[in-house]
């Protein structure tokens, strides 16, 4: 099943190779979402009524649902459903809630204060994904960091279902995060929708939220051509898996799978130090799959994957590294001496008892990560991705005759003589 490599044999090349992942070669998704892009730029609502049209299938009149619709929908699902998205929400807020911390203010030089104050970004756009999944636990992971955050204006999107609304389950967290509208537009159209603004659609600051390769590149192209900034490439999930002998190969097949249904272009890597390991994951896998309802999606992103069987764990762990995957599992007992050299990982799942998916949907960390590895340098989205933390200071007297000199002869070396004036001026004022 999975495609197996032996860590020695694989040059410098073959490890480039098997570390990109979700590239657009042609440019086809590019040019895809460049079309949707202009045509909702320049046909607002009306675009956005076509595209659901066909993309989704769906004749849209309103392109929103409002708060006595979403309240009806809400209350189609089971209490035992209701409750199970409380706790989501409740864990998700709990470890949120940690994440605003009030910095200290310092005297860099006496008399010379610095500090910083936390803003919220006003405006912020969360995209729901809805294509092959519908992720109502998505919405709770970016409207509960929204919510701490102090966000003003909430605007979500969403494919709209066959019928034309949402399912109760987002209507739900709508209700928890007491957000009184959901705007009926999904892909590349809903990114550019939340950029420019429609006559429905609202334009944001910030659009954050997960989604396939058109709604990834879509988030891309917009944040380097207009104002509105996103939270970080999170494409297609994937999750590696390190394993040594002391691992469960049935544990692992799941873990993998749980990947793998998401979509065909997820991928679910595992390196291992065991062969004998690999070879019963492979046979975990193909009894797994068999009792999947979405196995044939899950089966075509196993084949999008592999495995790589290392001498030691310490390798395996560097190619993680290189891989920088969005999940990160380690299966080993010997779990706690391997943190410290976890460099590059979204979220990071430790021994054989912590499955990828209580963090997709409530252990409280959130599942919105970096994929195809943008985790070399993005994190994931928290408390901090919805404000901006701006630097203040201020000077005394004493402050000023402390630092001028200092600013006036770095100005001066820089050739920048009304800098240095900016300085002087207040210098003689003091002294005269
Ligand atoms: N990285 C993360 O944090 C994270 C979290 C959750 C989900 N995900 C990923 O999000 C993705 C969700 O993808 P999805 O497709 O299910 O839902 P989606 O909502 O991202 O995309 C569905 C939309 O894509 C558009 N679309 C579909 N085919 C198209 C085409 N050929 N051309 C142009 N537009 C098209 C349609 O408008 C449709 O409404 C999955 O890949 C999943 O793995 C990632
Ligand atoms: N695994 C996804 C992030 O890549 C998140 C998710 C939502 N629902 C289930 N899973
Ligand atoms: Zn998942």
């Amino acid at each position: 099943m999975l495609k197996t490599y032996q860590y020695e044999q694989l040059s410098a090349q073959d490890i480039d190779r098997l570390t990109l992942r979700n590239t657009d070669p042609n440019n086809a998704i590019q040019d895809t979402v460049e079309q949707i892009i202009a045509q909702v730029e320049q046909n607002g609502d009306d675009a956005l009524r076509q595209l659901a049209l066909k993309y989704d299938q769906i004749s849209l009149d309103a392109l929103y649902l409002d708060e006595a619709e979403i309240e009806a929908l809400a209350a189609t699902i089971s209490r035992q459903q209701q409750r199970a998205l409380e706790i989501a929400f409740q864990n998700i807020h709990k470890f949120h809630a940690t994440q605003l911390k009030k910095e200290r203010t310092i005297e860099t030089m006496p008399g010379v204060t610095c500090w910083r104050e936390v803003r919220p970004i006003e405006k912020v756009g969360l995209y729901i994904p809805g294509g092959s999944a519908v992720l109502p636990s998505t919405l709770l992971m970016l409207g509960v960091p929204a919510r701490i955050a102090g966000c003003k204006e909430i605007v979500v999107c969403s494919p709209p279902q066959k019928d034309g609304k949402v399912n109760g389950f987002i209507a739900y967290c709508l209700k928890l995060l007491q957000i009184k509208k959901i705007y009926l537009t999904g892909g590349a159209q809903a990114v550019a929708a939340m950029a420019y603004g429609t006559e429905s659609v609202p334009r944001v600051d910030k659009i954050f939220g997960p989604g396939n390769q058109f709604v990834t590149k879509a988030k891309s192209l917009i944040q380097s051509r207009t104002q509105v900034s996103i939270d970080m490439p999170a494409g297609p999930s994937e999750v590696l898996v390190i394993a040594d002998e002391s691992a469960n190969a049935d544990y692992i097949a799941a873990d993998l799978l749980a990947q793998a249904e998401h979509g065909a272009d997820s991928q679910a890597v595992l390196v291992s130090t065991s062969s004998s390991l690999i070879e019963a994951v492979n046979q975990a896998l193909l009894l797994q799959l068999g009792e999947l309802p979405r196995a044939a999606i899950a089966q075509k992103a196993i084949e999008n994957s592999y495995a790589i069987c290392t001498t030691d764990i310490t390798t395996a762990l560097a190619f993680s590294n290189k891989y920088a995957p969005e999940h990160l599992i380690i299966q080993s007992d010997d779990w706690k001496r391997l943190v410290y050299g976890v460099q590059n990982a979204g979220s990071v799942f430790l021994g054989h008892l912590t499955p990828e998916s209580v963090g997709d949907y409530a252990s409280g960390t959130n599942h919105t990560l970096p994929t195809s590895g943008y985790a070399r340098s993005y994190s994931g989205v928290s408390v901090d991705s919805f404000v901006k933390k701006i630097t203040f200071q201020q000077l005394s007297q004493d402050g000023l005759r402390q630092i001028g000199s200092t600013v006036e002869i770095l100005a001066e070396l820089e050739g920048l003589q009304a800098h240095k004036n900016a300085v002087s001026i207040r210098l003689k004022d003091l002294e005269s």
